[in-house]
């Protein structure tokens, strides 16, 4: 899954490697990443030194998932109330006040914290220090605080350094101002008309989420449809509901310039040739984010970078430096939680263990969910990217709104499609778009994680009535898909025979 030939550098012709070393392992950045490299190298008594120059957790914690699924879950609960009389009440009402919904937010995070916390990893083992790291030597890393600056030895480097929000140069922008997924939750009073830049997940789910809360949102995306990694079926019922809850989306625009214009703040997009102007108070700009690759030693040392500007790694999470590992949002491909951890297992394993064994980063099941409202969950292949490498698949498509559950709860929409290889029990990919499919998809991703088939999971005992039946119904169609009908005809003569 790497994009770039790492080749490693013979660094010992330019540096002289310590005799000693203060430390097994030093890692850069106390995000998901950094924390997971640590916890595991001090489980296996390795001694690791963990740097962090900001805020324990980094962006999970402190201003991505954390408070983006706190924030939603409020705005769900808004979302619930309107439907009241969906749920047989006459009226429901509520009064809120924005900055509470934020303060809750940050209570959130404050819960959350402790998981991530400098007293935790300490008494793991870790040796957090509290600093800015710069890369000196392969095996040298200086950490500056306002109170000292020091060097510390150690055998691997483990990068883990995140990213931020990319900003496009686009003429205006900084002027009028904006808000990035870093700055939106020290919000405290509500936009009444909020601008989103970008149809990916930070745009989407923030979208919707502000929109409940009472914003006029208007999402603004270059692509023609919304969330286009997913299948086109997919981007069209997010769109849908986004329609049907007022959100403004334009899609195929480009935002051209930002102005003012008697005060009020203005976006000059151009759609079909034609220029649009789009009125706003606040604007968010949700464009992607860019790995953290300077102001750290990386261009000193002549670490390599793909031609995506992450960090390049090779197969093993080793950068051009054989004993200078990377994960997470620095390294990618990928940019969640669960994957930077899912690399920091490589990283740990490869750096302190690599002279006996190394093992391959396995890409194979990377799951994912989107928390919009439906929610959006994926593992293996859908049928957009089965298509562009012209893999050949069966596709069985079960809608929630015929599952027992989904019904009793108002969530009878949305759908579970699974991909197999043609005329074999062989899962090669699932799209769950629905309530809960984030955690219905977790089947599945064991399922092709152990090469289980549909039949394993038609077999086993699903609790009824549960959305986790969904799971086997969809086996089911694919079961009726394969039903060998020759045998059913024979079948259909031996109970005749039988009847007499
Ligand atoms: C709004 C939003 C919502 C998201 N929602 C989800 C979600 O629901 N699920 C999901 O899986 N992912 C989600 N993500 C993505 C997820 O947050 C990231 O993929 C993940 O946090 C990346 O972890 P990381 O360790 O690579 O980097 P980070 O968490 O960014 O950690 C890097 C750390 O390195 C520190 N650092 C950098 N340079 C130095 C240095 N020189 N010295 C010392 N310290 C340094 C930084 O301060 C930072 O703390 C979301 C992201 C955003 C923005
Ligand atoms: N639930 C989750 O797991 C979750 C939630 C949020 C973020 N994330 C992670 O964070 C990453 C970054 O998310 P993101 O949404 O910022 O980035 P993204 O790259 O996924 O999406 C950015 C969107 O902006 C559009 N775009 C680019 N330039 C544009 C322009 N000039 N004008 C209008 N639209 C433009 C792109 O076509 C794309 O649809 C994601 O890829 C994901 O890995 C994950």
């Amino acid at each position: 899954m790497t994009d770039t030939v790492v080749t490693a550098v013979n660094h010992d012709t330019k540096w002289r490697k310590p005799k000693k070393f203060d430390t097994n392992l030093l890692v850069i950045g106390a995000g998901s990443g950094g924390l997971v490299t640590a916890y595991i190298a001090a489980a296996v008594q390795a001694k690791v030194t963990l740097v962090e120059k900001h805020l324990m957790g980094g962006d999970c914690l402190n201003t991505g998932c954390v408070p983006s699924k706190a924030l939603i879950r409020s705005a769900k609960f808004l979302s619930q109330l309107s439907r009241a009389s969906e749920f047989g009440m006459k009226t429901a009402s509520v009064d809120f006040d924005f900055a509470d919904v934020m303060t809750r937010v940050h209570n959130i995070v404050q819960t959350i914290a402790p998981h991530d916390s400098i007293e935790r990893y300490t008494a793991l083992g870790v040796d957090v220090i509290t600093g800015t790291a710069k890369i000196i030597s392969p095996w040298q890393v200086e950490i500056s605080s306002a109170a000292s600056t020091r060097i510390i030895s150690t055998r691997s480097i483990v990068i883990a350094a995140g990213a931020k929000p990319f900003i496009p140069c686009i003429p205006g922008l900084a002027a009028v101002g904006y808000l990035t997924s870093d700055t939106v939750w020290q919000l405290r009073e509500k936009p009444k008309r909020l601008l989103i830049l970008g149809g990916g997940p930070i745009g989407c789910e923030l979208a919707q989420a502000f929109a409940r809360l009472g914003c006029h949102v208007t999402q603004l995306e270059i692509a023609s449809r919304l969330m286009s990694r997913e299948d086109t079926d997919v981007s069209a019922r997010v769109l849908a509901k986004f329609q049907q809850e007022g959100i403004s989306v334009l899609l195929a625009h480009k935002a051209l310039q930002f102005c003012t214009s008697n005060g009020e703040k203005l976006l000059i997009a151009e759609y079909q040739g034609q220029e649009v102007r789009i009125g706003f108070d606040q604007v968010l700009v949700a464009l992607g984010r860019t790995a953290n690759v300077t102001g750290y030693g990386v261009e000193e040392m002549g670490i390599t970078l793909s031609p995506r500007q992450t960090i390049a790694i090779n197969d093993f999470q080793q950068t051009n430096y054989p004993n200078i590992y990377a994960c997470g949002d620095v390294a990618g491909p990928y940019q969640f939680t669960h994957t930077a951890a899912h690399q920091a297992w490589y990283v740990a394993v490869n750096a302190l263990f690599g002279a006996f064994k190394k093992f391959r980063t396995d890409y194979s099941m990377i799951p994912w969910s989107t928390f919009v409202d439906p929610e959006v969950a994926r593992v293996g292949l859908n049928e957009q990217e089965a298509k562009a490498q012209g893999i050949a698949y069966e596709l069985s498509l079960y809608p929630l709104n015929d599952l027992d559950r989904a019904i009793t709860d108002s969530q009878a929409h949305g759908f579970i499609k699974v991909l197999t290889q043609p005329k074999k029990d062989k899962i090669l990919g699932v799209t769950i778009v629905g309530e809960h499919a984030g955690d219905l998809i977790a089947e599945f991703v064991l399922a092709m994680k152990y090469n289980l088939g549909l039949n394993k999971i038609l077999a086993t005992i699903h609790i009824y009535p549960t959305m986790a039946e969904a799971n086997k119904h969809v086996a089911g169609v694919w079961k009726r898909q394969h039903t060998p009908q020759k045998l059913l005809v024979w079948l259909a003569r031996y109970h005749r025979w039988c009847r007499g």
